[in-house]
């Protein structure tokens, strides 16, 4: 809804009250309009303030309203009238003006924004377009350069630099509603033609703008339609007059409104916010569990992870321990953290906080930290001995985390003094630039333990999920099948550039071989050598492509063998012109190794097609997904997907495996993991789970009700 008051007798204050965020549903959305009419029917009120109460202006249209029918005034009438209107009208934007909350602000005649507002048109990454005016009125007011970056990416822009763009008038750091009723009474009478963005002409674009855009769109977007739109609608604005803009604009969004992309955007949107509020199988969840601050944190490692946590905790202002036993390791490792925090120095024009971080080679030096992340590598005999260390080391209520991608954390948890202060922490790599973080509880892990993790996880700007543990926990579990098909999958005749290929149409930023040569071969190397997989822990009695009783692909390990480890040596799944070299080539050498191994094995190559490629792959991930909801390792399908989405590049528009395999129908995945197990029975993992079986049985609910299927374990609490 809205509120009206009447301030020092002549203004109309309209105050939008929608918490948290004041979307404009339908109820708000009339409730402007009637009050707006109110204000401008009202002989006494000379101009109009708009602003929203609890410090936020507005969060743009109420995203929930798109899953069912639109009801109520639509936004587009409600603005012109706005903006037709003899008053002038003032927003007054605290918090945020974002996407419907934007396109009201510019249908006023000026915009005051405090200093730390931000303002925005975000919804490309809603699969939608601004279709309220704002892909015709912005680039009215900023240029349509600007205007075109902003609609395109949905970037949010800060109150000063708004005020450069010309989306603001002014910006102040005192009281914003304040400001606006002065500025409001002090522009009563002058003219408001000037002041109307539809009435305003364009100047021309320069040459090329829009095809240049269009062309690194389609480069970046990876299939996703909506940047494509805004860039079509926003031509429109530079070629067309306003009201014809208006209906390119109005067509346009009716394209993209029901788009599986659109729907899959949304999903994740809310899929994002909901796995905050997480919940264990004993009870414990987010709304009763209280964490502890963090001040001072210790890293141990300072490889490539422990490197990018350090950076990370610094960057979130906490004082952090970097501890390295390896000396030649531990200057390394320093030297690149402080290049990193001086580069952000830079960008940030601000001192660099290396005084954050003090570097050591003693364990001794952990004594009095409230929380530490243990990152060396995944060596469980050393990891235990480090964490029976700090047990002995650390402070009683000190904290104790491992980033293990794998292994089992309440192994780890049950030689320390304290399992219920053990929990993972899986940072995904580089630690400082990704954005996933799974915090991985263990049997003993206390609700006060993951709720620290969990903010802590916030407070370092990442998406965090709460995760059971079980090897590989919701990730690499999943991960571990889909890199197996796609080694079968070169086993049977496709090659790397084919497999990679038909995943990068699908919409995944990189293949999986791509990302095999990035991250190395070796890692996956040392964890199969851990499981027992290869090495000296095989039972070598067992057919050469078979182990632990069931098909193996000895194919990577081969190549680890001749010290083909990816990017870092030249040669991987791929060629590359230099060590490190980053522009991967098809290696003519790796075709004719595959030719030979598919011969020594009595393998006949056979042309393998996209869509086998995808369905392997994805279909074999998705089931595991299921099997992992089964287990209550993940407690509903977003965890699943919101990992995948911000930890494995699993294109946004689709929404992750499980929204996927909604929108595909779950009888046709169904369908096809049955062939598949058929045609390849001594691949277990390609049997259908019992949870797909019984959303199929159960006619196939959509996803928003799965977890009405999932197994509730009892409650401890
Ligand atoms: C053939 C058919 C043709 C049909 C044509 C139909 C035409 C329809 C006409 C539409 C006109 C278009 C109008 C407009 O152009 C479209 C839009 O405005 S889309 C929305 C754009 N806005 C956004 O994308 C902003 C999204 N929100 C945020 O970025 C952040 O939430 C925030 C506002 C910056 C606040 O961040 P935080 O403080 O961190 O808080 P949270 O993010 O946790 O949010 C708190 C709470 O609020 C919920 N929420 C936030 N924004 C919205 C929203 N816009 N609508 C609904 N709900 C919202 C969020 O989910 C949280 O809820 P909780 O999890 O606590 O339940």
């Amino acid at each position: 809804m809205a509120k009206y008051s009447r301030l020092h007798g002549s203004v109309g204050l309209i105050s939008l009250a929608n918490p948290p965020v004041n979307a404009l549903s339908s109820v708000v959305r009339h409730a402007i309009s009637e009050k707006v009419a109110k204000a401008f029917r009202d002989p006494e009120v000379t101009c109009v303030v708009i602003c929203g109460e609890n410090g936020v202006f507005c969060g743009g249209a109420d995203i929930r309203e798109f899953a069912s029918t639109m009801r109520g005034p639509p936004l587009v009438p409600m603005i012109d009238a706005i903006e037709e209107g003899e008053k002038p009208v003032v927003a007054a934007i605290e918090g945020v003006a974002f996407g419907g909350g934007l396109e009201l602000a510019l249908g006023c005649h000026y915009r005051i924004a405090h200093y730390k507002a931000r303002v925005g048109l975000p919804e490309v990454t809603l699969g939608l377009l601004p279709a309220a005016g704002g892909t015709q009125r912005l680039p009215r007011l900023t240029g349509v350069a600007p205007a075109l970056q902003l609609i395109t990416t949905g970037r949010h822009v800060a109150a000063p630099e708004a005020l450069k763009l010309g989306i603001v008038d002014q910006v102040t750091e005192q009281n914003t509603v304040e400001v606006a009723v002065q500025f409001a009474k002090s522009v009563v009478g002058q003219a408001l033609h000037n002041r109307r963005l539809s009435l305003r002409q364009l100047s021309c674009p320069p040459d090329g703008l829009f095809e240049e855009t269009m062309a690194q769109i389609k480069q970046r977007a990876r299939g996703a339609v909506a940047p494509i739109a805004c860039v079509q609608a926003v031509k429109a604005a530079a070629t067309l007059p306003f009201k014809a803009g208006m209906d390119k604009e109005r067509d346009l969004m009716a394209t993209l409104f029901n788009s599986g992309q659109a729907k899959a955007l949304q999903y994740s949107f809310f899929a994002q916010r909901s796995v905050a509020k997480w919940n264990l199988p004993n009870g414990a969840h987010s709304g009763i569990s209280k964490a502890r601050a963090v001040h001072r944190a210790a890293v141990i490692g300072l490889g490539t992870m422990g490197r990018g946590i350090v950076v990370s905790l610094v960057r979130a202002g906490i004082s952090v321990i970097a501890m390295e036993t390896n000396e030649k390791q531990l200057h390394t490792g320093k030297k690149m953290v402080i290049a990193i925090l001086e580069k952000d120095a830079q960008k940030h024009n601000a001192a660099p906080r290396a005084d954050l971080v003090h570097f050591t080679e003693r364990l001794s030096d952990l004594s009095n930290v409230d929380l530490v992340i243990e990152a060396v590598y995944e060596d469980m005999v050393l990891k235990k001995d480090i964490f029976k260390q700090l047990s002995m080391i650390c402070k009683p209520d000190a904290f104790l985390c491992t980033n293990t991608s794998a292994l089992n954390v309440d192994e780890l948890a049950a030689v320390t003094g304290r399992p219920e202060m053990v929990v993972g922490m899986h940072f995904f790599a580089p630690a400082h630039v990704m954005k996933l973080l799974e915090v991985v509880y263990g049997q003993h892990s206390s609700p006060e333990a993951v709720a620290t993790a969990m903010q802590l996880g916030k407070r370092l700007g990442k998406v965090s999920v709460a995760v059971g543990n079980c090897p590989g926990f919701v990730g690499n579990r999943m991960m571990k099948l889909y890199v197996e098909q796609a080694h079968f999958l070169l086993e049977e005749g496709a090659t790397p550039e084919q497999v990679d290929e038909a995943l990068e149409e699908f919409g995944f930023a990189m293949g999986i071989f791509k990302v095999s040569d990035l991250s190395g071969l070796d890692v996956g190397w040392r964890v199969r050598k851990e499981a027992g997989l290869t090495g000296a822990g095989v039972d070598w009695k067992e057919p050469p492509r078979r182990r632990q009783g069931r098909r193996y692909s000895p194919l990577a390990d081969l190549l680890c063998e001749k010290g083909h480890l990816g990017q870092k040596t030249s040669r991987g799944w791929y060629l590359y012109e230099k060590p490190g070299g980053r522009d991967p080539k098809p290696d003519q050498g790796l075709h004719s190794f595959l030719v030979e191994y598919r011969s020594k094995y009595g393998l006949k190559a056979r042309r393998i097609d996209k869509d086998e490629v995808l369905e392997r792959c994805l279909f074999s991930l998705i089931n595991e997904g299921f099997c992992i909801l089964d287990d209550g390792i993940a407690s509903g399908p977003e965890d699943v997907d919101v990992i995948y989405v911000h930890g494995y590049g699993w294109p946004r528009h689709r929404g992750g495996p499980m929204f996927y395999a909604d929108m595909v129908g779950l009888s046709k995945v169904l369908e096809r993991l049955e062939f598949y197990h058929q045609a390849h029975p001594d691949v277990p993992y390609l049997k259908p789970s019992p949870l797909l079986r019984k959303l199929v049985r159960n006619g196939s609910p959509p996803i928003r009700e799965w977890r009405e299927f999932l197994k509730r374990p009892h409650s401890h609490l």
